[in-house]
């Protein structure tokens, strides 16, 4: 039963003003005329009248605001009362229940529709610009691979520069040069030192240290190069990281050789853990090698091990000695005839080649540290390489380098019998200062 067939049954059909009135007349006649009873029946009539009423109120302006929304086919329409703000009842007078003629999936869609013009509603701060926010989409994994490939670039690009910043800090260019320049007859070989310095010193990372042994015949240049490349690497990293040894100079007494070879390692210690501060690569140059003793090559063995720590492995030892000389000799002697037409490049290569298992086999013989090295094996020098020498002492000595002169000097010096046209110098340049000096 709905709650207006009550109030019918109660009251009968009247309008809220009928009612009004009457509820004010029944007041009086019931605190007048009846008893307990029924002024407790009045008293709940009343509250349920009213709260009849405010329901009737409540669907009328529900009703009511869904008509003026536009909604067609309810008790109201929106006609001539519109433009006045009043609405215009058409169909029924009377408040029901019914529902109303317009369909619930068409309310429910309606609402759907403000929920969705609500939300798409964008609330501004008061006092800002009412402009909608401008949404960037930006990839994340984009962003990721482009930062990614930027690290990247930049770790080689500094790979390479570090690899370039060795090398150009010990400028082998300009060894190079210096060994083209000043030294005679042994292309081959300063090609072949050239080399692995510039592959040691690309990068300050090594396994090992460098170890070179130069072994020729006396004159061919051997104390020459040591040098010219320990002038160049004081140029470069520094007098301290630069140590020239002469074994019969600074150990001249074979009974001291336990105490030079003792500091000798302090020496050497020493130098590397500065060269590992300065970030260089220290040059150790032991010239007249064939002297050193068992004990101080005993010591050098130990220094030059692959098991030291770090300092130890960034190092380039330089050994100038004549050990193998015959060896050296008997090959060219016997081989120059069918390699005249080789570079000197090329000719050095055949020559480590065939020559160098003997060499090593000898020098292994002597004392181990030999197997660590890489041989260097330089060649007999030719006569045309000594009046190059003469040529060059008698300008440095401030003498006229007249032709007829230099050739009257070099013709003085003693050569093997020539081979395979050429001409070797027994004692290569070794007397070339000598001589000039008498001039
Ligand atoms: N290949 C060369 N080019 C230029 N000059 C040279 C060459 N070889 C020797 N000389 C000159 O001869 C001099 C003596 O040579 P050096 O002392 O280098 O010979 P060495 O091979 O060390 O001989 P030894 O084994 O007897 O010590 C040098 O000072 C240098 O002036």
């Amino acid at each position: 039963m709905g709650d207006q067939d009550v109030y019918d049954r109660m009251f009968g059909s009247q309008t809220d003003g009928e009612m009004d009135e009457e509820k004010d007349g029944e007041g009086e006649s019931e605190t007048r005329g009846l008893g307990k009873g029924a002024q407790s029946f009045c008293q709940f009539s009343s509250s349920l009248r009213t709260v009849v009423r405010i329901k009737q109120k409540y669907q009328a302006m529900k009703k009511r605001r869904l008509e003026l929304a536009g909604l067609g086919g309810g008790g109201l329409v929106v006609g001539a009362g519109l433009h006045t703000g009043a609405p215009v009842r058409s169909s029924p007078k009377i408040f029901t229940f019914e529902t109303p003629s317009s369909s619930p999936s068409a309310l429910s869609s309606l609402f759907l529709k403000m929920k969705k013009k609500k939300s798409r509603r964008v609330m501004f701060p008061s006092g800002g610009r009412r402009k909608a926010p401008v949404v960037q989409e930006h990839s994340r994994a984009k962003i990721c691979l482009f930062l990614l490939c930027t690290i990247l670039f930049f770790q080689v690009y500094n790979a390479i520069e570090n690899l370039d910043d060795h090398v150009l800090k010990y400028d082998l260019g300009g060894l190079e040069k210096t060994l083209c320049r000043e030294v005679f007859g042994q292309q081959g070989a300063m090609d072949a030192l050239l080399a692995q310095l510039r592959d040691y010193l690309s990068t300050y990372v090594h396994s090992k240290p460098l170890v070179l042994s130069l072994h020729g015949p006396s004159g061919v240049g051997k104390s020459h190069v040591g040098r010219l490349l320990a002038g160049h690497f004081r140029s470069v990293v520094g007098e301290p990281l630069v140590l020239q040894y002469f074994v019969l100079h600074h150990c001249p007494l074979e009974d001291d050789a336990w105490r030079c070879a003792r500091a000798l390692s302090i020496l050497v210690s020493e130098t590397v853990l500065r060269a590992e501060e300065e970030e260089k690569i220290p040059l150790f140059i032991f010239d007249e090698a064939e002297h050193l003793y068992p004990e101080l090559l005993d010591a050098l063995s130990d220094l030059v091990r692959s098991n030291r720590s770090n300092e130890y492995l960034n190092a380039v030892y330089l050994f100038l000695s004549n050990q193998g000389h015959t060896h050296i000799t008997m090959h060219l002697l016997y081989n120059s005839s069918s390699d005249s037409m080789m570079t000197a490049s090329g000719h050095h290569r055949k020559l480590v080649k065939e020559l160098n298992p003997l060499l090593r086999n000898t020098l292994v013989k002597l004392h181990p540290l030999w197997a660590e090295a890489e041989l260097l094996p330089m060649t007999l020098l030719e006569k045309g390489h000594v009046m190059e020498c003469f040529l060059d002492e008698m300008t440095r000595e401030g003498f006229y380098p007249d032709r007829t002169n230099v050739e009257r000097l070099a013709g003085e010096i003693e050569y093997y019998p020539v081979v395979g046209g050429h001409v070797y110098a027994r004692t290569g340049c070794k007397q070339v200062v000598a001589r000039v000096n008498l001039l």
